[in-house]
């Protein structure tokens, strides 16, 4: 079978051919407003155009009114059915072979806008944001760091996959500042904390699942099903200060060491579109409860960087490359554990996936284990260094599938670290 292309030119290397088209909300310009798109090549095009333009047919989206909406949650909510058809019609419409779109200037100039000048705003409402503990790699560093070798691995680690309820309030899109944040600190040495300014300023690299159709209270989903529930993933970077984090977690688990900012990207990329890079996971030993064993292929090889860009640098310097499909627990269990108590899902709530460490040092997913705690620095390209994030420095996540003459990416998710207030 010959590849798929869109008459819309895109370079090899795009993160955005037409195999993936993922979803966003952008304005074209400040006084605009938000609306629905996907991205393909240097485009973005705009969905609420092609309803407009009834170029939509299909039984489920025929004048739809959710792509003129300024967050994805409606569309989310109208289920799998309804995100295959938008995928299949607009597949279809951006082709080179279909000329409805491609040899109508007026539908082009209603329906592109250039990548680089749109902005881009948060996929959804997020309702609730929740954050596993799902590497076993980077659950073993962490606690090997903050608990010692013996207590590493919690003995429920293995069991269940471990999770906490974070803050839907500050996660921001890619490109958002974030200030340095403030809290309680305390040396080892020391009796009594102190207030300061963190001083291990760390990030996360993770994935967050967008969860497309919700559950009713009382009724879970099981790991089967799970997979349908998932609308499609996202970069994302838990902001971490590991100095406040590591006074205040006993006995509760993660709060203001991490609820002061979450960054995700903006292009949400669907599970249809991660489809041809499936692959497996980690072999589970022990096994699981039955709830959470499932069969087949249950992960992707998404091939994940973060780079680090200091104030002196002009372009980001990767600092450790990693993979989704390294993770312990997969995504469809930790929806199915997520709800497996009747807890509900809503549309647009957002899993992280937890940090994504590999098995080798180069592959650590945070700056806490790539330093090991401050003991090792880290070397940029410049003859800089770091340990932890500094003042003006920039975090800059990016993922991609390496498919066959095409690439799936999720574009980049970034974040610049502004002095902490006086
Ligand atoms: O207390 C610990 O062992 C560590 C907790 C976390 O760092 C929570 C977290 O964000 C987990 C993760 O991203 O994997
Ligand atoms: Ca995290
Ligand atoms: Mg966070």
């Amino acid at each position: 079978m010959s590849l798929l292309k869109s008459f819309i030119e895109v370079s090899a290397d795009s993160h955005f051919p037409i195999q993936n088209l993922p979803f966003g909300v952008f304005k074209p310009s400040e006084q605009s407003v938000g609306r629905v798109g996907v991205a393909i090549g240097d485009f973005v095009c705009d969905l609420s155009a092609i309803s407009d333009l009834a170029l939509f047919e299909g039984p489920l989206l025929k004048n739809t009114k959710v792509f003129h909406e300024d967050s994805l949650n409606s569309f989310m909510g109208l289920g799998k059915p309804a995100w295959r058809e938008a995928r299949n019609t607009l597949q279809s419409l951006l082709s080179s072979e279909n000329p409805t779109i491609r040899d109508n200037k007026t539908f082009r100039e209603r329906i592109f806008h250039s990548i680089f000048t749109v902005i881009m705003l948060l996929p959804a409402k997020i309702g609730d944001y929740t954050d596993f503990y799902a590497s076993k790699e980077h659950a073993t560093n962490v606690g090997i760091m903050f608990r010692g070798k013996e207590n590493a691995l919690m003995p429920n680690w293995v069991h269940l996959p471990v999770g906490y309820h974070g803050r839907s309030s500050s996660v921001v899109v890619s490109g958002t500042n974030l200030k340095r944040p403030c809290g309680q600190s305390k040396n080892d040495a020391d009796v009594l904390p102190f207030f300061t300014a963190s001083k291990t300023l760390d990030f996360e690299l993770e994935m967050g699942a967008f969860v497309g159709t919700g559950n009713d209270l009382g009724q879970p989903i099981t790991v089967q099903n799970a997979k349908d529930h998932i609308f499609g993933l996202v970069l994302l970077n838990d902001w971490s200060a590991r100095d406040l984090q590591k006074w205040e977690y006993v006995p509760l688990g993660p709060f203001l060491g991490k609820n002061f900012g979450t960054t995700i990207s903006p292009w949400v990329v669907t599970l249809d579109a991660l489809e041809p890079f499936i692959c497996d996971a980690p072999t589970q030993d022990p096994k699981p409860l039955e709830y959470l064993q499932e069969n087949g292929k249950n992960t992707y090889d998404i091939n994940l960087t973060a780079a680090l860009q200091t104030k002196n640098m002009t372009s980001p310097h990767v600092i450790t490359t990693t993979n989704l499909k390294y993770m312990y627990w997969t995504l469809t269990q930790q929806l199915a554990h997520h709800t497996v108590n009747g807890c509900n899902m809503r549309p647009g709530d957002l899993l992280g996936t937890g940090t994504i460490s590999g098995p080798t040092p180069d592959s650590f997913g945070s700056m806490l284990e790539l330093s090991w705690k401050g003991e090792k620095t880290i070397p940029l390209v410049n003859g800089e260094e770091r340990k932890f994030i500094q003042d003006g420095d920039t975090v800059v996540l990016s993922g991609q599938c390496k498919g066959n003459g095409f690439t799936v990416g999720f574009g980049t998710c970034s974040g610049t670290i502004l002095p902490a207030n006086k």
